[in-house]
């Protein structure tokens, strides 16, 4: 572990607890592995400081702080260790917690210490003095070691309101010790910007401390009373990837770190970061295994998805007219969603984004521009089947649906016997190729069954079929869709190794759909495959 004097710019500090505050997230439970994978992400994005966790509050963070000595060279970051003050009443030289903090490894501690009068009598169950003998003592035994200490007031906002003096005092105090940075915490999360902005303006001009700011996310607003303290003066921000962390979630590093970036001009990653940042947000999602939220601003699927015709009309001529900056900045992409909400013009951006040329032809558009909501009345979606909406349009450019096989006709058998097991079984007539093929097969259910006996049929003719793999399938009822009884929508992705697609499939029964989306998914994996169609 390179332990560095001073961050790559110590005039403004991205400080990341993901791996402390983070983890205390219902649902993430990271191994020291995966708290090793996320610091090397975090250390490629460029982040300052990495809080690894609170040492010898659990044999985990105690290892993962042995091991990332032993097994990260940290290119752009410093390694941080969380821990508390002393224990009341005693000395800090003494104290096993916070021995456990030196013995860590980590140059640079952040201490959690009390700022609210009612948190210091009602959880220290101390006094008010001694909770500053606290903070005073364990700085100054942790400089003396040679630490760079950073002071994280809890709740420190409630108490402001409470005891705007103590709560200040308690500011003094660690910078008096020597604490480089002291945070104020907005730990219960109940802040608005104005008031953080007013809290943190007071705060500096009061103490002559530098000033930090970590925000709780349980008014919707951490990432908004970041930037609040930013531009009130504060110079550290404490963020967690994807905004993971206690209850809702801390203010998420991605937005905040854009937003220094892109609209507040600072530089506070290294050159080329802020272009991975899509990827390492991913990246980050996938070792703590959650699902990225598809809405996450800047980095989410959808961030830069757009859907209405008008906006799309207007992106055509120039993009900048609905996206507030260029997707690849951030290592996203824009993408044009077709659904009954599009116009002429998402289907020519739609095109584009394929590959497919359609010319200038104003008549052929406006029949896909039908097509599409007339479908889409019928229940079928095209925004989350973009192979199915691929094969529409190439159907309509080229005169002809692409054909590499006919179905003369399908069937599925569901037996269930008295004994309660039952069997599935399914057979197809296809012509491919100008043969005939009849095929049979059996599976863990109808639609299985069907998939397997289209396979047996198709793959000696379409050898590229065997690489195709079925990823996911979802079915949804739509309800008096079509004003009579309820229809069924099938979304199917299947793989190939190199990518995922999607198809959908609508019909009254779940099984008439499955079968239209997996037409769908066939031919548009031997398309993908640039195999010609023969029929
Ligand atoms: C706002 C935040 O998110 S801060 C981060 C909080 N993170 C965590 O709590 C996760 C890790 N925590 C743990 O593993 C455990 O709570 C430990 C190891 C730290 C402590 O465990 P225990 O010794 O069993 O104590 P317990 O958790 O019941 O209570 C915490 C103790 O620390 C004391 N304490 C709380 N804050 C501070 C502080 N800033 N300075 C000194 N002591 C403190 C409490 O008064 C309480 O003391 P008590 O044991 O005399 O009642
Ligand atoms: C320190 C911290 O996590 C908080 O006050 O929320």
């Amino acid at each position: 572990m390179t332990t560095k004097a001073t961050a790559p710019d110590d005039t403004f500090h991205v400080f990341d607890t993901t791996l402390r505050d983070g983890a205390q997230r219902e649902g993430i439970n990271l191994t020291v592995a995966d708290k090793l994978t996320i610091a090397r992400h975090l250390d490629d994005f460029g982040v300052g400081f990495i809080e690894g966790g609170w040492p010898g509050a659990n044999p985990r963070d105690t290892e993962f702080f042995a091991r990332a000595r032993q097994e990260i060279d940290f290119e752009h970051a410093q390694l941080v260790a969380f821990g508390a003050t002393r224990r009341a009443g005693g000395k800090a030289s003494e104290d096993p917690q916070v021995q456990a903090l030196l013995d860590s490894g980590a140059p640079v501690i952040t201490l959690v210490a009390k700022s609210h009068d009612r948190h210091v009598e009602l959880a220290l169950r101390t006094t008010l003095d001694e909770n500053l003998e606290m903070v005073r003592d364990t700085v100054t035994h942790l400089r003396e070691q040679g630490r760079r200490v950073f002071v994280d007031c809890e709740h420190f906002f409630d108490g402001y309101r409470t005891d705007a003096e103590y709560a200040k005092s308690v500011v003094r105090t660690a910078h008096e010790a020597g604490a480089d940075v002291v945070i104020l915490c907005d730990t219960n999360g109940g802040m608005l910007p104005a008031q953080v902005q007013a809290v943190v303006s007071t705060v500096l001009a009061d103490t002559g401390a530098r000033i930090g700011i970590h925000a709780q996310d349980d008014t919707g607003c951490a990432v908004a009373n970041t930037l609040a303290a930013v531009d009130a003066g504060a110079t550290h921000v404490q963020c967690t990837a994807n905004g993971y962390g206690e209850r809702v979630g801390n203010a998420n590093l991605f937005p905040v770190v854009a937003a220094l970036e892109l609209k507040y001009g600072k530089t506070v990653l290294h050159e080329g970061a802020l272009a991975e940042m899509t990827r390492i947000s991913h990246a980050i999602a996938e070792v703590v295994n959650l699902t990225p939220s598809t809405h996450q601003p800047y980095v989410g699927v959808s961030a830069f998805a757009h859907k209405a015709g008008l906006h799309a009309s207007a992106i055509k001529v120039d993009p900048d007219l609905y996206q507030h900056i260029d997707p690849e900045r951030v290592g996203n992409t824009m993408r044009m969603l077709v659904s009954d909400m599009a116009g002429r013009a998402s289907i020519e951006l739609k095109g584009k984004e394929l590959g497919i040329d359609l010319g200038d032809d104003r008549a052929l558009v406006g029949r896909v521009v039908e097509r599409v909501k007339e479908r889409e009345l019928k229940g079928y979606t095209y925004e989350a089947a973009d192979a199915s909406f691929e094969l529409l349009l190439r159907a309509e450019v080229e005169g002809r649906p692409r054909r590499y096989f006919r179905v003369e006709s399908w069937r599925a058998i569901v037996e269930d016997r008295p004994d309660g097991t039952h069997a599935n079984e399914a057979t197809v007539k296809l012509w491919a190729k100008g043969e005939r093929i009849v095929a049979t097969a059996e599976g863990n259910g109808p639609v299985n069954a069907l998939d397997r006996a289209l396979r047996v049929g198709l793959e000696r003719i379409y050898p590229q079929l065997a690489k195709l793999e079925l990823v996911d399938y979802k079915v949804r009822i739509l309800e008096g869709r079509t004003g009579t009884e309820s229809t069924t929508r099938v979304l199917i992705t299947t793989g190939d190794g190199s990518g995922d697609w999607a198809t959908v499939g609508v019909a009254e029964n779940v099984i008439a759909a499955s079968w239209q989306a997996l037409e769908d998914a066939y031919t548009y994996g031997l398309l993908r495959a640039g195999v010609e169609p023969t029929d």
